[in-house]
This record gives C-alpha cells, structure tokens and sequence, in this order.
C-alpha cells in the first residue's frame, strides 16, 4: 500500500503565492521518510494536503492509488505540532478517544496517559498531556498511514521520547508509514530510512 501525492500543487487563495509546485512525493506502508527543509517551504501544507485537510489546485492525494476515503475514521491520520488546535474544545477527552474508537489499554500506559484526564475538558489539560490524546487517538486500528508534523517540538525531552518510542513501536509492529516533518535533521536521520528535503521557490505570483 502506498500514500502519494501526485503533482501537487496548492496555494492558500486564489491569486495568492504557490506554496507547493508540481510535488510528488510518495511512502511506502512500513516505511519512514523525514520531510525537511526550510521554515515556510510548505512541509505542514504537504502534510494537511496528504492527510485530506486541504485539496490540492491541480494534482492528486492518493491511497492505494485511490483519492483518500471521504467517510470514516481516515486510514492517514495526521499529528500536527499544536494538539489544541486538533481536539474539539467542546468534547471531554473520553469522547475524543471514542469518537475514534481507539481505547487501547497498553497505549494510554505507555503514553502516560491517566485515567483521571478522560473526564476533563481539553482546556484543562496542558499542551504535552493533550498531545498524547492525539497520538493515541492517531493509532486507532485502522491507521496505515501517520503524518507527524513536528509533533514533539513543544514538548518536555522525556515526553518526547515517551511519545516517539511508543509511535516508532507501533510504527513497526504494525508496518505503519510514516512521514515526518521536523526541523532536527538527526531525529529524522536516526527515525527514517530516507529524508526528502522540500526546496521548492516560489516565485511570488
Ligand atoms: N492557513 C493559511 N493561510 C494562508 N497562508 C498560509 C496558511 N498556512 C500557512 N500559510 C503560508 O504557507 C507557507 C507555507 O507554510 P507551511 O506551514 O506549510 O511551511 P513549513 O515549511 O511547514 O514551515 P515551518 O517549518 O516554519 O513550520 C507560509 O508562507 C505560510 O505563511
């Protein structure tokens, strides 16, 4: 199975710049690629783009060479950098973890995950505890494909490797894809079997 996009090209407005040109980039169910490259080169924007958030101008999003599902939990789930932004503000984190289906016991362990937040509101919660509800709530089982947008940047150095030993466990029992996109070039040459570096100009038009 595999995630590509196809000559994508995207831009946020009509008239406004091309954040991306004619990108293809594709990963492998069981493989791990970084995406790296400058700041505002377009990395999140590829990354919303392949996890369905955003349509591209002009090119494809494809899963199995099909466009990604419309209906359903998606099969590419996308962990971006602000977990706050991710998580209906409205929803106590119970329902957020339902509303996915993803109740893993041994998950919450090792996320440190604790029983007493799942009766809290997201706002009462901080940012690392809220992102480990969106990385729980991204490996439901019927994830093939994850989408880590510098998911670990704002948090304390034992949470990130609490996260990113539980992500990278479950990225090869299960022979999950994974696309990374993060600033620190030894993390994604240590995490993934190839890095593509992002390095398109724009040209203002
Ligand atoms: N919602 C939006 N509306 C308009 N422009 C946006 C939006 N989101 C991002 N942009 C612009 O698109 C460009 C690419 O942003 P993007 O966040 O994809 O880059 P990036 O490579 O991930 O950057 P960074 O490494 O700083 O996170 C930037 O110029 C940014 O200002």
């Amino acid at each position: 199975m595999r995630l590509e996009a196809k000559n994508v090209s995207f831009r946020y407005r009509e008239h406004s710049p091309w954040i991306l040109r004619e990108i293809s980039l594709s990963v492998e169910k069981g493989e791990r690629v970084g995406l790296v490259g400058p700041s505002g080169y377009g990395k999140s924007t590829l990354l919303r783009l392949m996890g369905g958030y955003l349509k591209p101008a002009s090119g494809e999003i494809l899963l199995d060479g099909k466009p990604l599902p419309q209906k359903g939990v998606c099969p590419v789930q996308l962990i971006y950098q602000h977990p706050e932004k991710a998580i209906n503000p409205r929803w106590k984190m119970k329902k957020v973890l339902e509303e996915s289906g993803m109740f893993r016991r041994e998950i919450m362990e090792a996320l440190g995950i604790e029983e007493e937040w799942l009766s809290r509101y997201p706002r009462e919660l901080s940012g690392g505890e809220l992102q480990r509800f969106c990385v729980a709530r991204s490996l439901f089982e019927g994830t093939q494909f994850l989408l880590a947008d510098e998911m670990s940047t704002m948090l304390d150095v034992i949470t990130q490797a609490q996260i990113w030993n539980l992500v990278l466990k479950e990225v090869e029992q299960r022979q999950l894809g994974l696309l990374m996109v993060t600033h620190n070039r030894a993390l994604a040459d240590r995490v993934c079997q190839r890095v593509v570096e992002l390095s398109v100009e724009t040209d203002g038009e």
